[in-house]
């Protein structure tokens, strides 16, 4: 790998002579793979896997699988991710106790967002956004398959969040960045780097905190993060947010053992950065914040929500069936919508908040999604499927095989034994719902959804959880 030479002088400056000599010969070596467990879905620990050290649900794998094969891939049991970024859980646990609203801001694939759904605490609602269209479908699809109700997945920019002033009790921003961690695995993050690029991110970033620091409340934390490694986008952006948004940098206790390195530029401020020779990942830093000002008592989600802004079109009420409201578990503890033959379940908490992103944001999901209404049929969602709050023994059930999952998942037509039931049936793997079919006797109809369907056709040596 050829590294730029203003790279190179730039971060042997930073770094030190003899640190800098160990990061490009870590560079050089292979990326360590690793994965993070959906416990409230799968349990079970990957064969020769090793713990993430800062992570309650990590693992280091000791080879590359190819994940697009494994059904339990798709069906959410486990994310694939890098193993620095997995200490925002350390940030999440040691400073969010109460049931919050978080927002992550630059969301897209989902990793951050997966990780965070599973550490917050129970009762918490998580705004999931991305501003690139095509990266914040990526974003709803893992969300999705992640399975927890408390969500809402957005494609907004940060400005849009203007109106929100005071709603997140939490802010994760994982900036768009110039990168330097991908140079490992990426030789175009290399081509594309240079002095110029880093000081565009610089300003984005800082645009990006701007447009977003009126929606944290006062009292609130921001976790700030990026997979770079100049000073410029990390210590030097932290600094600038405490001064100019007017903030307190809070500590995060970590273990010696880690191989975390602190601030690089000399300050006394507390930041965490994961540096590729010393932690085993592919390079993280971070920064926790606390908003200046007192967390107000006044519930901001008791607040009405504002008049539609898009004409408060009065539609005609659709009322939601009542035999689908048996369909997830304690269903009271939700507001049951019906948009555009859409029912959705969505904790009632968080209704009138609802209201609010719904007239500020474009959203792409949020909640469980049910079932879709045609005419009399109640067309089950794949969310539904996915849900870790689905009741159990609703659909009837029929087991697919390693072959058959795979070709579900395909999107090709199955074949289920004569005893299944016709109507929708919930295929599963290995105890895990896969998704929905409608068996009409001689055939079923795969329900998969259509974008989401594995396109190649080969069939791989290497399984996660071999057979
Ligand atoms: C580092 S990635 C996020 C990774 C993600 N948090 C995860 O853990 O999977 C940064 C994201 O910011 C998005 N982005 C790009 N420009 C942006 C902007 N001007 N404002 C907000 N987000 C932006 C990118 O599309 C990208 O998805």
């Amino acid at each position: 790998m050829n590294l730029p030479s203003d790279f190179i002088r730039r971060t042997s400056q930073l770094m030190g002579e003899e640190q800098f000599t160990l990061f490009c010969e870590a560079l050089q070596r292979e990326t360590p793979v690793s994965i993070r467990m959906n416990e409230r879905k799968f349990s079970q620990i990957p064969q020769d896997a090793r713990p993430v050290a800062w992570s309650s649900a990590g693992y280091y794998l000791s080879v590359r699988p190819t994940f697009t094969f494994d059904p339990l891939f798709h069906a959410g049991c486990y994310y694939v991710q890098e193993a620095s970024s997995m200490f925002v859980e350390q940030a999440l646990r040691q400073y969010v106790h109460a049931p919050s609203v978080m927002l992550d801001l630059c969301a897209a694939p989902g990793g951050k967002s997966t990780l965070a759904r599973s550490v917050l605490p129970e009762g918490s609602l998580l705004v999931a956004n991305e501003v690139m269209r095509n990266r914040s479908q990526v974003l709803a699809e893992n969300l999705i398959k992640w399975g927890h109700p408390g969500v809402v997945v957005t494609n907004n920019d940060p400005a849009d969040f203007a109106e929100l002033e005071q709603v997140f009790d939490v802010i994760l921003t994982d900036v768009p960045c110039s990168g330097e961690g991908m140079f490992r695995k990426d030789q175009v993050a290399v081509d594309e780097w240079s002095v110029d690029n880093v000081t565009l991110c610089w300003q984005r970033q800082q645009r990006i905190l701007r447009d977003i620091w009126g929606c944290l409340k006062p009292g609130g934390i921001l976790i700030y993060s990026t997979c770079t490694f100049n000073r410029e986008e990390n210590e030097d952006n932290v600094q600038w947010i405490a001064e100019e948004l007017g903030a307190e940098i809070l500590p995060v206790e970590v273990k010696e053992d880690w191989g975390i390195t602190g601030n690089l530029i000399g300050a006394d401020f507390p930041v965490y950065r994961f540096l590729p020779h010393k932690t085993v990942g592919e390079g993280l830093f971070l920064a926790v914040l606390r908003k200046h000002g007192e967390a107000s008592s006044e519930e901001n989600l008791s607040q009405k929500p504002k008049k539609n802004k898009k004409g408060d079109k009065r539609q005609k009420e659709v009322v939601c069936p009542k035999e689908v409201k048996d369909w997830i578990n304690d269903s009271d503890e939700y507001e049951w919508l019906v948009e555009d033959s859409l029912v959705r379940a969505f904790p009632k908490t968080y209704t009138e908040l609802y209201g609010r992103l719904k007239n500020a944001l474009k959203i792409l999901h949020a909640g469980v999604a049910i079932c879709s209404l045609k005419g009399k049929d109640f067309l089950p969602e794949h969310s539904l499927a996915m849900s870790t709050v689905r009741k159990e023994g609703i659909f009837p059930e029929a087991v697919l095989s390693y072959e058959q999952a795979v070709a579900y998942l395909r999107k090709e037509a199955v074949t289920l034994s004569p005893e299944v039931p016709r109507g929708y049936v919930l295929l599963t793997y290995r105890g895990i719902p896969l998704g929905f079919a409608k068996n009409i006797g001689n055939r079923a109809n795969n329900l998969y959804p259509q974008e989401w369907r594995i396109r190649s056709g080969y069939l791989p040596e290497n399984l996660v959880f071999p057979l």
